[in-house]
This record gives C-alpha cells, sequence and structure tokens, in this order.
C-alpha cells in the first residue's frame, strides 16, 4: 500500500519532527478538556501527597496525542518516563528487566499495550498491585519462587483497541481516560500552533482549511501543514494563505473533507459499480483494486466515522451524504438497492 498522506498512524521518518512539535505541559496542550482538567486534579494530589500517580490508560484513535501525553504526565509528575511498547515486550524477563530498571515514582510508558503476550501481562499484575514481581526459578520439583520488591512506579499505557486490553488488566488502572476526536476549531489552534513553531507564515484562513481537512487529528493537521510548506518554499511564497492551502492539498489530492483518491475511489466504486451496495467487504476491495484487509482497517474507519458508508448486514452501503459529497445525484425511483437497505434498516430501529 502507497504511503498515505492523510494516514493517522506515524510515518516512520516524522518521528523526529513529531517530537520537537509536543506540547510539552498541559497548560500547551490544546483541546481534550475534560481529560486535562482531571489529570491536572489527580497529579495534584499526587503531589501532594508525595506518592507517585495512579495507573493510567490512554485510549482511542491513533495521532490523537497519547503518546503526547504521556510525556506530559511524567514532566509534569517531575519524574523521568521509560518508553516501550507491547510488541517489543516479547517474553516475560523482557518486563523483569525494564521493570526492576525503573525508580521510586518514575513511569513506564507502554504504547500498544493490547499487544502485551499474556505471559508477560501476567507478570505485571502483582507489579501493578504490591509492586513486586514473583519470578519462578528452575523447573519440576526443585522450582522455588522468588519474589522481588520493585520501586513505586506508575504505568501508563495507550491502546487504539480498549475492547483488547483483558479484563485483568484493565481493573488495575485506576485512571482510564478516553481520547477523542478534535472538533475543527481546536485543530485550528494546534495548526497555528505548529505553524510559529516550524517558522510558517500562516494565516487564519489558510490554518481553517487545513483544519477541516485533517481528519480530527493533530497528526494529520501537523503533516498536512508540512506538506504544504514543501509547495510555499518551491513557490517562494513566504506567506502561506487560503489559496496556497488548497492548491497544495488538490495537488496532494486531500479534499474539502479530507478524503483521499483511495476514498473517493471506494465510495464511487460502490455508488457506480455497485448501485450504491450493499456490497461485500471482499467484492468491494476486489472491484477498487486494494486488499480487503486493509480496505477494512485502513480506509473504512474514517468513511464509517463520517457517514459515507454504512455497515449493513448484506454489505457496505454508500449514505446520501457519500452522495451529495462526490456530487452524484441521488436517484429517486427506489431502484437503489443500497438506498432501500438503509431504508429497512431505519424501520427496524
Ligand atoms: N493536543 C495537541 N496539541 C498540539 N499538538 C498535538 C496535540 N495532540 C497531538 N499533537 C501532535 O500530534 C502528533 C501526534 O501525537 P502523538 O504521537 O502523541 O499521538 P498518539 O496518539 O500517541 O499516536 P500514536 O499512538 O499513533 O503514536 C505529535 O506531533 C503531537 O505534537
Amino acid at each position: 500500500m502507497e504511503e498515505r498522506i492523510v494516514s493517522a498512524a506515524a510515518l516512520p521518518q516524522e518521528r523526529e519532527t513529531e517530537t520537537s512539535l509536543r506540547p510539552r505541559s498541559l497548560e500547551e496542550f490544546i483541546g481534550q478538556r475534560q481529560i486535562k482538567e482531571n489529570l491536572a486534579v489527580f497529579i495534584k494530589a499526587a503531589l501532594q501527597r508525595k506518592e507517585p500517580l495512579d495507573h493510567v490508560l490512554l485510549y482511542g484513535p491513533p495521532g490523537l496525542g497519547k503518546t503526547t501525553l504521556a510525556h506530559i504526565i511524567a514532566r509534569e509528575m517531575g519524574v523521568r518516563l521509560y518508553p516501550t511498547s507491547g510488541p517489543a515486550l516479547e517474553r516475560a524477563g523482557d518486563m523483569a528487566a525494564v521493570l526492576t530498571n525503573l525508580e521510586e515514582g518514575e513511569v513506564l510508558f507502554i504504547d500498544e499495550i493490547h499487544r502485551l503476550p499474556r505471559v508477560v501481562e501476567e507478570i505485571l499484575y502483582p507489579a501493578l498491585e504490591d509492586y513486586c514481581l514473583d519470578i519462578m526459578i528452575g523447573k519440576g520439583p526443585g522450582a522455588r519462587s522468588l519474589r522481588i520488591d520493585l520501586p513505586h512506579f506508575t504505568l501508563i499505557g495507550a491502546t487504539t483497541r480498549a475492547g483488547l486490553v483483558s479484563l485483568p488488566l484493565r481493573d488495575r488502572f485506576g485512571i482510564i481516560l478516553r481520547m477523542d476526536y478534535y472538533p475543527t476549531e481546536e485543530l485550528h489552534e494546534i495548526v497555528r500552533r505548529a505553524a510559529k513553531l516550524l517558522g510558517v507564515e500562516l494565516d487564519d484562513q489558510g490554518a481553517w482549511e487545513i483544519a477541516c481537512r485533517a481528519r480530527g487529528t493533530p497528526r494529520i493537521a501537523t503533516r498536512l501543514l508540512r506538506r504544504i510548506r514543501d509547495f510555499a518554499d518551491v513557490e517562494g511564497a513566504r506567506l502561506v494563505d487560503r489559496d496556497l492551502v488548497k492548491s497544495a492539498l488538490e495537488k496532494l489530492e486531500v479534499d474539502e473533507a479530507g478524503l483521499d483518491r483511495v476514498d473517493r475511489i471506494l465510495l464511487e466504486t460502490v455508488i457506480h459499480k455497485f448501485q450504491g451496495g450493499p456490497v461485500g467487504l471482499d467484492t468491494l476491495a476486489a472491484a477498487a483494486r486494494e486488499e480487503a484487509g486493509t480496505v477494512e482497517d485502513v480506509y473504512e474507519p474514517y468513511l464509517l466515522q463520517m457517514g459515507y458508508l454504512q455497515r449493513t448486514p448484506r454489505g457496505r452501503v454508500a449514505t446520501p451524504l457519500a452522495y451529495a459529497h462526490l456530487g452524484v445525484p441521488l436517484r429517486q425511483d427506489g431502484e437503489r438497492l443500497g438506498q432501500q437497505e438503509l431504508f429497512n434498516k431505519e424501520d427496524k430501529k
């Protein structure tokens, strides 16, 4: 699959720039007001009691700032953060090594915590609850268990798939925070802040234009800004205004709703080749020359979330919103099976 400019996942080459754009304090962090307010209270209370912060689970779609928030929490607590991820901790010994290297009050950050192997996860339970490790030494009748005390630490887990975090693990987090897509006004602020840090002269309308197309996601907003800056630099433009933003995004094939070429191909396929649907995932993917898994995991979620596509028991259906967005007139004669399917579904509600 080609690299998508509107992908919410981080591209390997942008890790460094992303780090430089990270807000460093709760105050600097834009949006997610309720989360920030609650965290500020929890952090203040822990500091007053001179205790480490309770374990925190952050969940929500990629690119919304979970890693950023984890760093901010550690910073506000005045402690070091040790970053790792679920897939990086393959064996129980890997987890034991990480835990025994922590110091009092420090933060262990596990990204993609839903991908921790079961044996590794089990080591975590007593560590989170009683700050100790139970390790088995030897095998057979000679085997014995050894208990190692650990420092009082804070685990911050991040996941895009809260449903895949096992119940016993979830229960051990005292603070569970759900991050949501950002409204356009907040993305606008995020774009303006990033422009300032990158030294891009961006006018207000240009910032709005980017915010509207960023799919609710700060990572996409800042990526679009960086690509637009490339166009501005090459064209020798000093000010990035609305016209420049629009023409650059047109060249990047990102439309007014933040859909890219493949998103549009998928919707057009449902509408033109399957009369609006319903069409099964495999058939749709084959017709659009994509892999079914990629359609399901990468393209479909945003189209579903924005209401361009719906899932029905008989397959995917393009909604009237998709027709309107692509400028295709809706047929009124009831022949469009997809619409019929949608109406039937509405009736049953
Ligand atoms: N509220 C915010 N204000 C300003 N910038 C933000 C905000 N949230 C995220 N960003 C920026 O968006 C980028 C992505 O953030 P981050 O890496 O924290 O996302 P994430 O949710 O951890 O995603 P992933 O789990 O995919 O790594 C960073 O460059 C960060 O600076």
